[in-house]
């Protein structure tokens, strides 16, 4: 478990922020620009010191406390990329990769860090820039350098500072598999800081929110994104929810697949590339639910689900009413005009019908969850595509600003 409250005044901005990360999964530190996130990761990686505070890894004070402590950046045994990559500028790629491997003293471990290496090479797609010098690479392939050298160095912690800025589409894809499986195999904290909140449901199992140097809110993502009163910070117009679902059958003739939400209760939308029984994470934006009171006849909509309304929040001023449904035990949000919410009754407690369209369910909006690394399962004609599990490079969906700045950072 990491812990910290960390205090430090920095020309007129004060940090104050206090969080308990578990020693599994990923966390996302998510704000507006300038709101701290960087600062965090500085003063955890050793960077910075802090005014006050602490600063606890798995039991082990690395800054502040009552001694007030400071363990260098170099000892505290932390994988981090910043969004610039700083390799060490007269070691080759394989120097830089090798650079932080745990020591291999019997052939057997010498064999298995050759393996990793291998694997990680691959995963990253760099085998033909192995002898370059990093003055020789593209910034992505820095960048591709510098995640691979931290993930290879066995960290007892990984900090990524927008680690996927730059990268193209498919290579981001990779990754961001790649280091959701890693969170699921590794016992170790991640903090991920992201402003692109399609990496943010790939990748995070907790979202702890930034503002103003402080830790607002924090949680399993799937509540927080849930919750009506953090929707100013975790976004309004792309507001979702993030469902745990099963993938059921598949029906290759109408190419569609059925996911399974529990209760006894499925979804159907475009044929995906996975096998049945593969866990996923599905993303349902509130915008593409409507509301019945009843099971409505001759609709092309595929998914009527049974929900209850568990809250409902109403602004004047805002044609739009946010509504929180229970569905299969779980929380989903919705949106609908605030006069149909009028017209229809709709009031807490309510049992209604949740109606979602195949259509606005895509590949993307689904992740897998399993650890397993297998290849997707072959599929055939357009819905192949399905496969892809995240973030497209073409857009991003935060309502928040993205941030300019690249700080001065040091790798290690
Ligand atoms: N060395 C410094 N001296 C003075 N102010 C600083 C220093 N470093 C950062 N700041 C300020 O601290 C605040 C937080 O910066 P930080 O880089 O942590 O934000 P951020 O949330 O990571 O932003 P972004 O998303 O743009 O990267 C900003 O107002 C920034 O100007």
């Amino acid at each position: 478990m990491l812990d910290f409250h960390l205090n430090r005044l920095q020309g007129t901005f004060q940090l104050d922020a206090t969080l308990k990360v578990p020693a599994r999964g990923v966390t996302a530190l998510f704000g507006r620009s300038g709101s701290g996130k960087t600062s965090i990761l500085r003063l955890i990686a050793g960077l910075e010191r802090l005014d006050h505070g602490h600063l606890r890894l798995a039991g082990e004070c690395l800054a502040g406390g009552e001694d007030n402590v400071f363990v260098p950046a170099h000892r505290r045994q932390l994988g981090v990329v910043f969004q610039e990559p700083r390799l060490f500028p007269h070691y080759t790629v394989r120097g830089n990769l090798c650079y932080g491997m745990p020591r291999a003293l019997t052939p057997g471990k010498r064999q298995e860090n050759r393996n990793r290496l291998h694997e990680m090479v691959a995963l990253l797609g760099i085998e033909d820039l192995l002898a370059r010098m990093p003055g020789q690479l593209s910034g992505g392939e820095a960048r591709r350098v510098a995640i691979g050298r931290a993930l290879l160095s066995r960290p007892r912690m990984l900090l990524l500072d927008e680690p996927l800025t730059g990268l193209d589409g498919a290579r981001k894809q990779e990754l961001l598999q790649y280091i959701s499986r890693l969170a699921r195999e590794i016992e170790i904290p991640i903090l991920f800081v992201s402003h692109d909140t399609r990496e943010l449901f790939a990748v995070a199992d907790r979202l702890a929110l930034v503002d103003n140097g402080r830790i607002t809110a924090s949680g399993e993502i799937g509540d927080m994104l849930s919750r009506l009163d953090l929707a100013p910070q975790t976004g309004r117009y792309e507001a979702g929810s993030l469902l745990s679902a099963e993938v059921l059958s598949h029906d290759d003739d109408w190419q569609l697949t059925r996911l399974g939400l529990g209760a006894g209760l499925s979804l159907q939308l475009a044929r995906l590339a996975m096998p049945v029984g593969r866990r996923v994470r599905l993303r349902l934006r509130a915008r593409d639910i409507s509301i019945a009171l009843k099971t409505p006849e001759h609709t092309s909509l595929r998914n009527v689900l049974p929900a209850v309304i568990h809250e409902i929040e109403t602004e004047r001023g805002h044609a739009s009413a946010e509504l929180v449904l229970g569905i299969a035990g779980q929380r989903v949000r919705a949106r609908v005009d605030r006069l149909v919410c009028q017209e229809l009754g709709l009031k807490v407690g309510l049992g209604v019908k949740a109606l979602i369209s195949s259509v606005a369910l895509s590949g993307p909006d689904v992740i897998s969850l399993d650890a397993s690394a297998d290849a997707p399962e072959p599929s055939s004609g357009s819905a192949a595509q399905a496969v892809s599990n995240t973030a497209s490079d073409s857009s991003t969906d935060s309502s928040l600003t993205a941030k300019p700045s690249a700080p001065d950072t040091k790798n290690r």
